[in-house]
């Protein structure tokens, strides 16, 4: 059987030239960054190549900026925390929205617990922040904005470049989520205005376990991990060289191939989205139909669970999610899906298809050939579906 992965919004494969990249930094190149001889220069050298490698991907200033993580997780924990300690002197309200990743929700509670107040902002039904709404929560006592660029759910692309001049004229901090567009659209740090962005490696073809936290110049952040003075004094910890070699090798490929991928992949995305409203009845495309990320599909299949058609589509070979990697693992309908308006059980119904440049037309049509069929045999079985729809 052939095998289909359409799950690379929760992860892509390693591209094969990171990995041949990543090789010598095991066998031969395993010096510490931080020792004196030849073997820890060698590995310092690669780290500050992989630095500028990502730094150009997002367009901030080589060397200075970009502080390794262990992933979009730690990059967003480090924004949030070490901003809200930074500034906890001047305020203690922070404004974000209610479809953020948990990695921003959950840091965002825990500082409430802290005492920190924090305004979520509501979407349209398209999945859409209003600049105006952010415009209107700000208060005296605002020190952060935290606002996704692209929604991992349902890829809507958020109007970042037009808040972050909002952020500008009232001189607070700015950050972006950026986990899910690095990679999959063009991203630069001076065109969106913002003053910190997360990405993550092994979204854009790079390994698991690596990330980065963009800083701009003079941005006021307190330190994440005590210990070493690794990474300019911000994070210590012996650098996972091999990763961070890996993430800059994919963010080489990303800016080379980002043009040429990014068509092809929107293609795909475009006859999968016309091919299933056109096979199958009862659907809605969840998120903006045009500012979307180009490797994102998520559609609402009325009368069906989300988990049965991710199991059927399994035992087909094809792999998809109901939601986030995390979000999927609970009983909880997704809350993207509902602070944007859907119903719970329509919500439940939720099926993400996610692309990656090794997606194939071939891909496409397989998906388009079974899912009509898994939708039918689901349905079949409903209840609910053949009362309201059959009678
Ligand atoms: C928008 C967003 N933020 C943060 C993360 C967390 O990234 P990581 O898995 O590298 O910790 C993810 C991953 O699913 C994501 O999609
Ligand atoms: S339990 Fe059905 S989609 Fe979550």
């Amino acid at each position: 059987m052939t095998r289909v992965y359409m799950d690379n919004a929760a992860t892509t494969k390693t591209d094969p030239q990171v990995l041949e990249a990543m090789q010598p930094y095991f066998e031969k190149i395993y010096g510490n960054p931080s020792s004196f001889h030849s073997y820890g220069r060698e590995a310092r050298n690669a780290i500050t190549e992989a630095r500028d490698l990502v730094a150009e991907l997002i367009g901030a200033d080589k060397d200075r900026e970009v502080i390794f993580t262990s992933g979009g997780t730690e990059a967003d924990n480090f924004a949030i925390k070490g901003v809200a300690d930074a500034l906890s002197d001047k305020g203690k309200h922070i404004i974000t929205s209610s479809i953020e990743h948990h990695a921003v929700l959950h840091t965002c509670e825990y500082l409430e617990e802290k005492g920190f107040e924090v305004t979520y902002l509501p979407v349209d039904e398209e999945g859409m922040v209003d600049p105006a709404d952010i415009k209107d929560a700000i208060r005296e006592d605002t020190i952060l904005i935290t606002i996704m660029l692209a929604n991992n759910e349902m890829g809507t692309i958020q109007p970042i470049s037009e808040i972050g001049e909002i952020a500008k004229e009232a001189e607070i901090t700015f950050h972006t989520d950026a986990v899910q567009a690095v990679g999959n659209i063009q991203v630069d740090v001076n065109q969106l205005n913002v003053d910190l962005l997360s990405l993550s490696g092994h979204k854009f073809y790079g390994p698991k376990g690596v990330g980065a936290l963009y800083i701009r110049q003079g941005t006021k952040i307190n330190k994440f991990l005590h210990g070493g003075a690794q990474e300019r004094n911000r994070r210590a910890t012996t650098e996972n060289v091999p990763a961070i070699v890996g993430m800059g090798k994919a963010a080489e490929l990303a800016l080379e191939e980002l043009e040429e991928k990014e068509e092809q992949v929107t293609k795909l995305r475009d006859e999968l989205i016309a091919g299933i409203e056109e096979r199958i009845d009862y659907v809605k495309l969840n998120g903006h139909r045009t500012k979307r990320l180009p490797n994102n599909v998520n559609f609402s299949i009325k009368y069906i669970e989300g988990e049965s058609i991710l199991m059927k589509l399994d035992l087909e070979g094809i792999a998809a999610s109901s939601g986030s990697a995390c979000t999927s693992g609970s009983l909880d309908p997704s809350h993207v899906l509902l602070a944007m308006g859907l119903s719970h059980g329509v919500a439940h119904g939720s099926l993400r298809l996610s692309l990656a440049k090794y997606n194939t037309k071939e891909d496409v049509e397989k998906v388009l050939e079974v899912l009509p069929k898994v939708v039918a045999d689901l349905r079949a079985m409903s209840p609910i579906y053949n009362q309201e729809i059959k009678s």
